[in-house]
C-alpha cells in the first residue's frame, strides 16, 4: 500500500508533505524511514496536514514528525512550506496555521511567504530551560548562549565566523545539556556587516545540522535585538541554503518571510498494515 507525498523546502529545509486524510497508523515509523537520505526519499522531516478549506482564510493543522520518529511543537520553514502547499490547494494568498504551538497567519508576498511567528519568550519555565532568570550569554557545556523559545527552544551563541566552528562537535554537548529538560536547537550566528547575520543550525530530532531552520533565524534576530547587537528590521539572516528575513510587526511579533519551493511529487510504501 502507498500514500501520496508533494517534497518542498523552505531555504533548503525539506519537507514531505502528507495529507492527513492519508491513513498512516505509525507516522513516526515513515518519517524516520522516509526521512533518510540513504535509504529513503531523504527530508528534515514529514508534515501531516488537514486542510479546512470552509474559513476565509482557509486553515491548515500541521504536525511535523521529524527524522527521529517524534513530533515537534513548531516548525517556521515547515510552517511556511504548509502555507504554499495550502494556497496552491485553495488558490488562496493567505492561510491561518495551527500548530501545537499556537495559530499563525502566512501570507504570499511576491516571491515570498510570509508566516507570523508565535509568541517568544526567554521566561526560563516557559523555555524551558533550569534556570532561574532568563539565560543571556551565559556558558553551557563550553558555548556561550542565550536561550529562548520561538515556538521551539534554541540556545544561540554569536561567534566571529560560523564557517569556523565544527558545529557537530561543539553542538551535541548543548543539545543533550542537563538544564534542557526537553532538549534544546543549537543555533550560531556571526554578523554580516549589514546588521543581518549568517545563520547555521544544529537541529534537535533531526540530530544534526539542517540547510536552514526558520525558529532559529527567528531566535537570532530577537536575542541579537535583547543584546543591542542590531536594531535593523528586517534582520536578514543567511542560513546555508538562503536567506530569511525576519521583521517585527504592530503587535511585537516576528514574521519570518522567505521563498518556498515545490520540489517534486510520489509516493511512499506503507511497509505493512501496522508499522512498528
Ligand atoms: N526546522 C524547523 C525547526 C523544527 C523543530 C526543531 N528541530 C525542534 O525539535 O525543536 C524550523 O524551520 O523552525
Amino acid at each position: 500500500m502507498t500514500v501520496p507525498f508533494q517534497k518542498y523546502h523552505g531555504t533548503g529545509n525539506d519537507f514531505l508533505i502528507i495529507h492527513a486524510n492519508e491513513h498512516v497508523p505509525n507516522r513516526g515509523a515513515l518519517a524516520k524511514r522516509e526521512c533518510d537520505r540513504t535509504d529513503g526519499v531523504g527530508a528534515d522531516g514529514v508534515l501531516f496536514l488537514a486542510l479546512e478549506e470552509d474559513f476565509n482564510p482557509p486553515r491548515v493543522v500541521m504536525t511535523l514528525f521529524q527524522p527521529d520518529g517524534k513530533t515537534a511543537e513548531m516548525c517556521g520553514n515547515g510552517a511556511r512550506c504548509a502555507a504554499e502547499w495550502a494556497m496552491e490547494r485553495t488558490g488562496t494568498d493567505s492561510v491561518m496555521i495551527d500548530t501545537q504551538a499556537g495559530t499563525l497567519r502566512a501570507d504570499r508576498d511576491g516571491k515570498n511567504v510570509v508566516v507570523e511567528m508565535t509568541d517568544l519568550t526567554f521566561d526560563p519555565e516557559e523555555v524551558p530551560v533550569d534556570a532561574d532568570e532568563p539565560v543571556l550569554e551565559e556558558e553551557i557545556e563550553g558555548l556561550e548562549v542565550s536561550v529562548v523559545n520561538t515556538g521551539v527552544t534554541h540556545a544561540v551563541s554569536f561567534v566571529d565566523d560560523v564557517d569556523e566552528v565544527d558545529l557537530e562537535a561543539v553542538a551535541p554537548p548543548v543539545r543533550h545539556a542537563d538544564v534542557f529538560p526537553e532538549g534544546t536547537n543549537v543555533t550560531i550566528a556571526s554578523p554580516d556587516g549589514e546588521g543581518g547575520f549568517d545563520q547555521r543550525t544544529y537541529e534537535r530530532g533531526v540530530e544534526g545540522e539542517t540547510d536552514s531552520c526558520g525558529t532559529g533565524a527567528v531566535a537570532i534576530a530577537v536575542v541579537a535585538r535583547r543584546l543591542g547587537l542590531t536594531d535593523a528590521d528586517p534582520v536578514d539572516v543567511h542560513p546555508p541554503g538562503g536567506d530569511l528575513q525576519v521583521s517585527f510587526n504592530e503587535r511585537g511579533r516576528p514574521t519570518l518571510a522567505g521563498p518556498v519551493e515545490h520540489e517534486f511529487d510520489g509516493e511512499v510504501t506503507l511497509e505493512s498494515p501496522v508499522e512498528s
